[in-house]
């Protein structure tokens, strides 16, 4: 379903297009941005695509990286701050909208969203009526939102002598969390040699999202630009997706801004915690044995609850705990035994974290829906909803 875009949006991207052009930048698969009526403003193409066919082609010239400050009198300064590639750019695009039309990269900056709705937003009376794994999971989000603000208002301040207000820098934030792509591999510090790993990528980054399709992304040398081609078939006049990876929904979330209907990477994340309170509970003893055995095995790794049931370190973990650990066995013996032959035991701390999850799942969803005035709570009662989906599930499976 696809609506019309904008008039100040068409205006726009017909000035990105144009100065994207007197850098040698071709449309070469034909897109158009579009409002679509699910994902929001993306990319259709006029006509169809076969997998193996390049969709965007962007010249290095044209990317929007923090190795832009190297001809500045700041650069060395810069370079011994500590800051992370993703602050840098934050600092760098933040420096670049402040020079408005003088800046190289002013036909950009204006295609980039004005606001943002994302869950780091919310005020903290929302956050504590959400299940903990929800909550934790947008304050460790917000905290490094804030830990950010510190050290890129400090350049700011040096660089633009005035001071960098919180609403201005979210938006930056924003911007290159959601946009911005990966270069190179490295330690996703700044320095002199990877001032350029991480880069805001004109009109490529008006692509969104789907699971549903897979494509290859990066910087080819030997075209001197930053391609992806696609592995997926698109009709003519569809939009085209990209694939920003193996997301489940409360990544997408907290990452992006949105989710994904019937996402199949969805998972409800489990803490040990969650295991040892079920034990206390109903009384089964940890031996120091069992928990060594735990450890070695890293069993309380990858512990969640995924659309197709709990994931089998949940099911090796039931196994061990439930195990009767005065008779010697092999662990092999145990963790690889079938979970449908479960003892009651298995069951009863199975069913016993369900139980809790879907109560502080359902306690949160009672509440939220009473505030259902935004985007973002929204689309919490739909995770949420999701979330209990995944748990009926993991009853029977
Ligand atoms: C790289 S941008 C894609 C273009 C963006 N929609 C725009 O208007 O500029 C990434 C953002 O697009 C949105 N997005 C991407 N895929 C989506 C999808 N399948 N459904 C809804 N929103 C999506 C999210 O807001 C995300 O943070």
């Amino acid at each position: 379903m696809v609506d019309r875009i904008d008039p100040l949006d068409i205006t726009n991207i017909k000035a990105l297009s144009t100065w994207m052009k007197t850098q040698n930048w071709r449309n070469i698969a034909k897109l158009e941005p579009c409002r679509f009526k699910d994902s929001g403003r993306g990319m259709r193409t006029r006509k169809g695509l076969e997998a193996g066919q390049l969709l965007v082609q962007i010249p290095r010239l044209l990317l929007m990286t923090a190795g832009g400050f190297r001809s500045s009198k700041e650069w060395s300064w810069l370079v011994d701050k500590n800051l992370s590639c993703h602050d840098a750019l934050v600092l760098y695009l933040l420096v670049e909208k402040n020079k408005r039309d003088s800046s190289f990269f002013h036909a950009y900056i204006k295609t980039l969203p004005e606001e943002f709705s994302m869950p780091t937003d919310l005020g903290n009376e929302m956050i504590c009526m959400l299940p903990t794994f929800i909550a934790m999971k947008f304050q460790d989000k917000i905290k490094s939102l804030q830990d950010s603000f510190k050290k890129v208002a400090r350049g700011y301040k040096n660089i633009c002598i005035k001071e960098l207000g919180f609403c201005e820098f979210k938006w930056a934030y924003y911007v290159v969390n959601t946009r911005a792509v990966h270069i190179t591999g490295s330690s996703g510090k700044f320095n002199a040699d990877s001032s350029d790993c991480m880069a805001l990528v004109p009109f490529l980054d008006l692509l969104n999202h789907t699971h549903d399709t897979s494509c290859i992304s990066g910087f080819n040398p030997d075209t001197n630009c930053y391609e992806i081609e696609t592995l997926s078939k698109t009709p003519k006049c569809s939009e085209v997706f990209i694939n920003y990876g193996p997301h489940d929904n409360l990544s997408l979330f907290v990452e992006y801004g949105f989710l994904i209907p019937r996402n199949p990477n969805n998972c409800l994340p489990l803490e040990m915690t969650d295991f040892i309170s079920a034990c206390n509970e109903y009384d089964v003893k940890l031996s120091n044995l069992c928990l060594q055995t735990i450890s070695l095995h890293n069993l309380m790794k990858n512990l969640g609850l995924f659309t197709d049931g709990p994931s089998w370190s949940v099911k090796a973990l039931l196994k061990v705990l439930s195990c009767d650990w005065s008779s010697l066995m092999r662990i092999e013996d145990i963790i690889y035994r079938d979970f449908e032959n479960q003892g009651l035991t298995e069951k009863t701390l199975l069913n016993c974290i369900l139980d809790k999850k879907k109560g502080e799942v359902c306690d949160s969803l009672s509440a939220i829906a009473k505030d259902k005035s935004c985007l973002v709570t929204n689309c919490i009662v739909s995770f949420l909803e999701e979330c209990l989906s995944i748990i009926e599930f993991s009853y029977a499976n």
